[in-house]
């Protein structure tokens, strides 16, 4: 096992190109263009991104699933495009499909994977803390979104990896299952396990993520912790958010202060974000006693990882169609 802190993932450069598409003519299309990142031993790095921002495909070359078009990738220190067998025994992967024979049964399907390594975990206690238990002579085609997924995740761990490549491990779970994945997740950092997962589940994410890499158009675009990433915005933006009657012209409180964005999401619920200072509180409260508005609920925070990761893909957004009009302009 790495110490932790060590790098586990390694990768410079990564480029993947694929085609030729009819849709483009027969040209290729460059889905990774140049990502780097690294992740590290007893750590859980969470990689983020839109739909089609290239995730899939930089775990996939990441576990030598797909070979790369440019650029290096070191596994636990190796290529995984030539990896030993050694390296492979290493590593769990847990795939977004699952990739699960259907008519395979969970805890039968589970020894066999088990009996593929040296010193497994042990069947039965991991069935049991997943609740695998439960649908244990189910057929995997008869089998929930959620159920396969915790089958999906535990075949990934069975084998005691020193990494593990989580896509989308939470998605589709009730809340109850979401938790005990959350947890077990956790766990394996403890383990001292380099956990690399994917998600669009940002609360989790902020949760979990001990390093964040936002991935836009096949590059990272930003990577840091969830507070480092917070800061890069302005180490001084907060988020107010406020309930009270529909339809408010709440932004006259603040009037016409540079800086501050006032939305109501849904009828009531309103939120102030930017740079808020003492001077806009009073401001606020002012403009809330004359009026004699007394809000049924009012809390400052700093802005979650929704916020940040909102604000850095529309950032990524404004700079490539800016890009795209220089390159057309030339
Ligand atoms: N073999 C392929 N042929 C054509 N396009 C591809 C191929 N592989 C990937 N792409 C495209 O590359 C982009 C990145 O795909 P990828 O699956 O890595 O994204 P993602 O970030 O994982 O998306 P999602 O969140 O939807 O899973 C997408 O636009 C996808 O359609």
């Amino acid at each position: 096992m790495l110490r932790t802190g060590t790098p586990c993932l390694e990768i410079e450069g990564l480029v993947k190109d694929v085609g030729p598409l009819p849709a483009l003519d027969g040209r290729m299309k460059r889905v990774l263009a140049g990502v780097d990142l690294t992740a590290n031993a007893g750590e859980i790095t969470v990689i983020l991104g839109v739909n089609g921002a290239g995730k899939t495909t930089t775990l996939e070359c990441a576990q030598g699933l797909q070979r790369r078009t440019d650029g290096t990738v070191r596994l636990l220190g190796e290529d995984p495009e030539t990896a030993s067998a050694e390296l492979r025994a290493r590593v769990g992967i847990m795939l977004q499909e699952g990739g699960l024979p259907p008519s395979a049964r969970p805890v039968a399907l589970l020894r066999h994977v088990a009996g593929m390594y040296t010193d497994p975990l042990d069947v039965d206690e991991l069935a049991g803390r997943l609740g695998i238990d439960d649908f244990a002579s189910t057929t995997i085609r008869r089998l929930s979104g959620g159920q396969k997924q915790r089958v999906a995740l535990a075949c990934a761990l069975v084998g005691r990896p020193e990494v593990v490549f989580l896509d989308e491990p939470s998605a589709g779970l009730d809340p109850q299952s979401r938790q005990l994945v959350v947890d077990l997740i956790d766990g394996l950092r403890r383990d001292g396990l380099g956990v690399i997962l994917t998600t669009h589940l940002l609360d989790d994410a902020e949760r979990l993520a001990d390093v964040v890499h936002i991935l836009d158009r096949g590059r990272v675009v930003a990577s840091g912790t969830v507070a480092e990433l917070a800061a890069h915005r302005g180490p001084a933006q907060r988020r107010l958010s406020l309930a009270s009657d529909p339809a408010l012209p709440l932004a006259d409180a603040f009037g016409s202060r540079p800086g501050l964005e006032v939305t109501e999401r849904s009828p009531g619920q309103y939120t102030v974000d930017g740079e808020l200072t003492p001077a806009d509180l009073l401001a606020l409260a002012g403009w809330l006693e004359a009026r004699g508005i007394m809000p049924r609920s009012l809390e400052l925070g700093a802005q979650n990882l929704e916020d940040v990761f909102l604000a850095i893909a529309a950032e990524s957004e404004s700079e490539a169609a800016a890009a795209g009009r220089a390159g057309e302009a030339a």
